[in-house]
């Protein structure tokens, strides 16, 4: 399923949300009126998707209980038929006060009937505790029987840090920002479409989800070589590395060289290809400072002439997408391979590859962020949930993508849509998560299945559609 993900959202764990709500506590709001502008965001969403269905809250005994009461309040006050299904007293403080305020139909949860409509208020960013069996199989049939499962801030049951434990939902309101289970794993996909409600909390925003790319406009005077100019090196899969050239070319680069010992043939024939006789022949390929970028990886093979390629290439001034072989090549030893010079790499394994390449203690934005302190390399830690890892501690997120991209060859498509972007120059907003976006955003415009080999034509309108500066 694509997902909808809110663009260039924040992402902030429990203890974050907690401390940035406390700091707005301190500044002497009052956490009724957090409650109620959390209420009344969420109703404005329930009302717009119920669209007249009869709703049931469900209302648990902390604070997104809370927020539950007061979503029923306003859906009442706007006509649409709504009750009350209560887990739990409320807690003492704000919680209680909205309880105290719902005067309409109310029952345990335990005697609820099924409702086209459920709004799951049970459990928020609290640490969830297993339901015991009788609740759980209530619940797990009032959700069975729902048309439409509307979670606030996240589906009941789920660990806001992990995403961990059993909810589900339909759509989730997020509240103030996003949170890891929204964009990770397993419970990323839980959470359904994602929807922010914006309760002007200020949260940090280091860790956000990918946006929309503003790519640099052309100069009147621009050339091939000025628009990016990018050497894909094609190893023992030759396939590969023509994959990752033609995205290179679809995604904007004015001249892309395919070389190695039998860069594969065929159209376009805007792919120049040049043939070397060994692979030490690469390093005169290189001796031009027109490149932008130059891409590894795809097709690399794990042979000689794999690894005579890739010390050539990191001897080479250029930036550097490192992907596939390489990076299986590169290991442990990356950060001491890649150096530390002013150079640009972006390296983009995918879980296997970077298992092989870094300790992956923590989750995926922790390994990812460490990773990329470690090596000083921008990662692009592929997957249904893409973590991009900046040196400067930085994250950005791409996820609810077009699980079609789960098929051999469009991970060197993305090699190659980033070389294009790296080599583009600067002016626009950051190159990888632009060719992550593109990628991305072409993929969710293709059906379930399609051919890898489909996918460039349709990068190449997601580049012209972006807005340049
Ligand atoms: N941060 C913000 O800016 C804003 C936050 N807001 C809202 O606050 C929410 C966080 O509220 P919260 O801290 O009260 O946590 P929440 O998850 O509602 O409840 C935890 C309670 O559930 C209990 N419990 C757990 N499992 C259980 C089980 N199986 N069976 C029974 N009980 C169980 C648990 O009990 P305990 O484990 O502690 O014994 C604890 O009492 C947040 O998600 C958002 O909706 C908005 O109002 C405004 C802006
Ligand atoms: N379930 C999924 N949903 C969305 N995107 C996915 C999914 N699985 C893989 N992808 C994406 O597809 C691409 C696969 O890359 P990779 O594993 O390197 O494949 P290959 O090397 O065969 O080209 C990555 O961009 C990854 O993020
Ligand atoms: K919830």
């Amino acid at each position: 399923m694509i997902r909808r993900v809110p663009e260039g959202a924040p992402i902030v764990n429990a203890a974050q949300m907690r401390a940035a709500e406390e700091a707005l506590f301190a500044t002497g709001m009052s956490q009724d009126t957090l409650m109620e502008r959390a209420g009344a965001a969420v109703a404005e969403q329930v009302s717009r998707l119920a669209g007249g269905r009869p709703v049931l809250v469900l209302a648990g005994p902390g604070n997104n209980g809370g927020d539950g009461y007061v979503v029923a309040r306003l859906l009442a006050a706007r006509s649409v038929p709504v009750s009350v299904a209560r887990f739990g007293q409320p807690k003492a403080g704000a919680a209680a006060r909205m309880a105290a305020q719902w005067d309409g139909p109310v029952c345990d949860l335990i005697a609820a009937q099924p409702h086209p409509v459920v709004v799951d208020a049970l459990l928020g960013i609290g640490i969830p505790r297993p339901f015991d069996d009788g609740i759980a199989a209530k619940l797990s049939a009032i959700m069975a029987a729902a048309a439409l499962r509307i979670a606030i801030d996240l589906p009941s049951g789920r660990h806001a840090d992990t995403g961990d434990g059993s909810g589900r939902a339909d759509v989730t309101i997020a509240l103030g920002a996003l949170k890891p289970a929204h964009v990770l794993g397993e419970g990323g996909a839980a959470c359904g479409h994602i929807l922010l409600a914006d309760i002007a909390v200020p949260v940090p925003t280091d860790v956000l989800t990918i946006a929309a790319p503003v790519l640099p406009k052309w100069r009147y005077d621009v050339n091939k070589f000025s628009r990016g100019m990018i050497a894909v090196v094609s190893g023992a899969m030759p396939g590969a590395g023509w994959l990752a050239g033609r995205a290179a070319l679809a995604a904007g680069a004015g001249y892309v060289q395919l070389v190695g010992t039998a860069p594969a043939e065929g159209a376009p024939h805007a792919l120049v290809r040049r043939t070397i006789t060994r692979a030490t022949d690469l390093e005169a390929v290189l001796d031009d400072d027109r490149i932008g970028a130059v891409v590894i990886g795809p097709g690399l093979g794990r042979d000689e002439d794999a690894h005579t390629l890739l010390d050539i290439a990191l001897a080479s001034p250029h930036d550097l997408v490192i992907d596939g072989d390489a990076l299986t090549l590169l290991g442990r030893s990356v950060a001491e391979r890649i150096g530390a010079d002013r150079r640009r790499v972006c390296l983009t394994p995918h879980a296997g590859e970077f298992a092989r390449m870094f300790d992956s203690a923590g989750d995926k934005l922790t390994a990812t962020r460490a990773a990329a302190q470690a090596s000083g390399a921008t990662i692009v830690h592929k997957g249904p949930d893409t973590v991009i890892a900046y040196p400067d501690g930085r994250l950005i997120v791409s996820t609810g993508t077009n699980p079609g991209l789960s098929t051999a060859g469009s991970g060197d498509l993305l090699a190659g849509i980033i070389g294009a972007r790296m080599a583009a120059g600067d002016g626009g907003s950051d190159p990888v998560a632009a060719g992550v976006w593109l990628h991305a955003r072409a993929a969710n415009h293709m059906d379930a299945v399609f051919a890898v080999d489909a996918l460039p034509d349709r990068i190449t309108q997601e580049v012209n559609a972006c807005p340049t500066r």
